[in-house]
């Protein structure tokens, strides 16, 4: 199947793992297992893939921990629980991926960080600076300030957000069960596995259950959901059993285990598509001869040392035009600076951003992601 060979070419995955799984279904935390997950993690990196973990189980742990059997039903006691969870997820982690001399690093998220656009540009050039550096980033859901209305709710929608904020090629979903299948095979022997679909396909909805395990919140559905939300910046789900041996490299060679979700567009396209539509332009730039000519030769970023005049009032990761001395509209993107920012680093060299701001949140004015020519 050659859709399966995206496994083999992907180069940023986020590998979500449930609850259920990690948990050893509410027993405290399958070390062993997770072990097992952080080998193949490894060589992933090994070959040069960037990865981030989301984790689910800190509930599950720290119900563990607490001696608890039931689930609270009590907001603040979730919270606690996952507050005392929460600390043996990263011990963990962070212990097995120093076999491998690989750094972890905590990240909890809410829905907030993600939809406010500043933060949400914070937290993608922390999670890339994390990847730079070589470190897994292990991501969960900050369960101690979540109220109701904020909740992922799951963490496979999280995992769908984090693919989106780092642009990742795909989500690997590990969950208790082989992949989606027709029905529920909790409930239904004679449930066939799906093994790949179109991530939009409206048939998958009569298939995807919506009840979770005790531990889990999410079930088949928001698994799906997540498919979709990781589909619109050109992603591919893949739903697998996580206790299969060796899942994740068997994916990597592209055999055909899980449930594959395609995107309808591939993954720059979604994104130039979500730029050129999404957004209004709250400002120019007017670019010299060179940057325009290097902008259009496509796949480059615009540096401050190309950019001749701003004009209007725009925030940092707001969507700004780009002109060429003649009025011609080139490309437009996601600024990296506030306009007044932009103004004073506007026709100097990248280097000397820091000396002149203070600071520097990226040596781009606008970066080449964040960039479509049109
Ligand atoms: N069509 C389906 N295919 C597979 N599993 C399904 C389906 N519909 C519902 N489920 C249920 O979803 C559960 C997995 O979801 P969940 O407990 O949230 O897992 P996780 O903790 O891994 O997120 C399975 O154990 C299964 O009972
Ligand atoms: N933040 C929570 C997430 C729980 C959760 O929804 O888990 P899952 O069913 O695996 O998506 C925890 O760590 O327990």
């Amino acid at each position: 199947m050659t859709e399966r060979l995206q496994l083999r070419q992907a180069r940023r995955l986020v590998i979500k793992i449930g609850s259920a799984l990690l948990t050893n279904d509410g027993r405290g935390l399958d070390v062993a297992a997770l072990g097992l997950w952080v080998d193949q993690i490894a060589e992933l990196i090994e070959d040069g893939v960037e990865v981030v973990v989301v984790s689910s189980g800190s509930v599950a742990e720290g119900m563990s921990r607490l001696g608890w059997t039931v689930r609270p039903e009590q907001l603040h006691e979730l919270q606690a629980a996952a507050a005392v969870g929460q600390m043996g997820l990263v011990q963990t982690w962070e212990a097995q991926f120093k076999r491998h001399d690989i750094h972890t690093a905590q990240i909890l998220l809410t829905h907030d960080d993600l939809s406010d656009r500043k933060r949400y540009l914070n937290g993608r050039g922390t999670l890339r600076a994390l990847l730079n550096l070589g470190v897994v980033p292990i991501v969960n859901e900050n369960d101690t300030v979540v109220t109701d209305e904020i909740r992922f709710g799951d963490n496979d929608t999280l995992g769908a957000l984090v693919a989106n904020l780092i642009e990742a090629d795909g989500l690997i979903i590990l969950t208790d069960q082989l992949g989606l299948f027709d029905k529920d095979p909790r409930k239904h022997s004679d449930a066939c596995l799906v093994t790949e679909r179109r991530a939009g396909d409206r048939e998958l909805d009569a298939m995807a259950g919506g009840g979770a395990g005790v531990l889990g919140r999410g079930g088949m559905q928001t698994k799906l959901r997540a498919a979709r939300l990781a589909a619109r910046s050109g992603a591919f789900t893949v739903i697998v059993g996580g206790r299969i041996e060796g899942v994740i490299g068997r994916l990597r060679q592209g055999d055909v285990i899980g449930t594959l979700l395609l995107p309808e567009q591939g993954r720059i396209a979604a994104r130039k598509q979500w730029l050129a539509s999404h957004l209004q332009t709250r400002g120019r730039l007017t670019l010299d001869d060179g940057a325009v000519k290097v902008l259009c030769l496509g796949g480059r970023s615009l540096l401050p040392v190309g950019v001749k005049g701003v004009s209007g009032q725009f925030r940092r990761g707001e969507m700004v035009s780009c002109f060429d001395q003649s009025g011609r509209e080139i490309a437009r993107g996601l600024v990296n600076y506030d306009a007044d920012e932009a103004r004073a680093i506007a026709g100097r060299s990248s280097d000397r951003i820091t000396e002149i701001l203070g600071y520097m949140s990226g040596e781009e004015m606008i970066h080449r992601d964040n960039l479509v020519i049109v």
